[in-house]
């Protein structure tokens, strides 16, 4: 039985005192056990603080991106064993915002997904077509490229440590949605992908996040769909009412 999960990403926003008080409304409002995994991806320098805050709650703490070498010379970045070093074993990776603004690339995100798998961290893996490809229907071309160039050279084994993302870029921040038909399609297009490239037990058991302007009012009706898992929620994870609301939309 695969997982719900409602996951946040906080992306470059909060800095530490708003990071606290952001995680002190969220542990006060989540006053019932929640059905769904929780995740928040604070940025790097909220990361320690926000795992020692949320260490007595069922709150877990990912990473917003890794480096994909061990160690070295790359100023500015983080590797796995830093990550794992503070307690954080899961990482996004592949956001549509990493790939356009820092040049990630297919190949790029391929080394990143094998570097965190080889660490033993669970990854958020983050794809979704732009709006020139859904306008000139190649959604799913563009879809199925991203999986297959960074995804599928791991094991079978390994997949218990993946989580989709299908966050199609024209619905980000954009307040611009999928449609619950919409993200559906797609998710039941990557799970018959995966089915197709792996096995059928695989695909039924990953989780297949939706992402892109995911709020409070149409949360219920988008995690409602078959093939749709929960949701990586970006604006709407900023306010504690919001994200709380999200948790409990299933
Ligand atoms: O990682 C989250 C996504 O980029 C969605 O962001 P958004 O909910 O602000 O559209």
């Amino acid at each position: 039985m695969r997982k719900q999960i409602v996951a946040g990403n906080w992306k470059m926003n909060n800095d530490l005192a708003e990071t606290q008080e952001l995680l002190s409304h969220i542990k006060m409002q989540l006053v019932k056990k929640p059905e769904a995994e929780v995740m928040v991806a604070p940025s790097f320098t909220n990361l320690y603080s926000t795992f020692e805050a949320l260490k007595d709650t069922p709150i877990k703490v990912a990473a917003q991106n890794m480096h994909q070498s061990k160690s070295g010379a790359f100023t500015g970045e983080i590797s796995a064993s830093m990550l794992k070093s503070i307690g954080v074993t899961t990482v996004i990776l592949g956001h549509s915002e990493r790939r356009a603004h820092f040049h990630e690339t297919n190949d790029i995100l391929a080394e990143k997904v094998n570097t965190a798998i080889e660490n033993d961290m669970e990854v958020i893996f983050c794809f979704g077509e732009e709006l020139q490809d859904r306008k000139s229907d190649k959604h799913f071309e563009v879809v199925e490229k991203q999986l297959k160039e960074s995804l599928y050279q791991i094991s079978e084994d390994a997949w218990s440590k993946v989580i989709l993302a299908y966050e199609p870029v024209w619905a980000i921040g954009t307040g611009e949605t999928a449609s619950p038909e919409q993200a559906q399609e797609m998710h039941a297009f990557i799970r018959k992908n995966i089915a197709e490239n792996f096995n059928e037990e695989i695909a039924e058991n990953v989780s297949i996040l939706y992402g892109g302007s995911v709020k409070p009012n149409n949360a219920k009706e988008i995690f409602a769909k078959k093939d749709v898992d929960g949701g990586l929620i970006g604006g709407a994870s900023l306010k504690a009412t919001d994200f709380i609301a999200l948790v409990n939309s299933f």
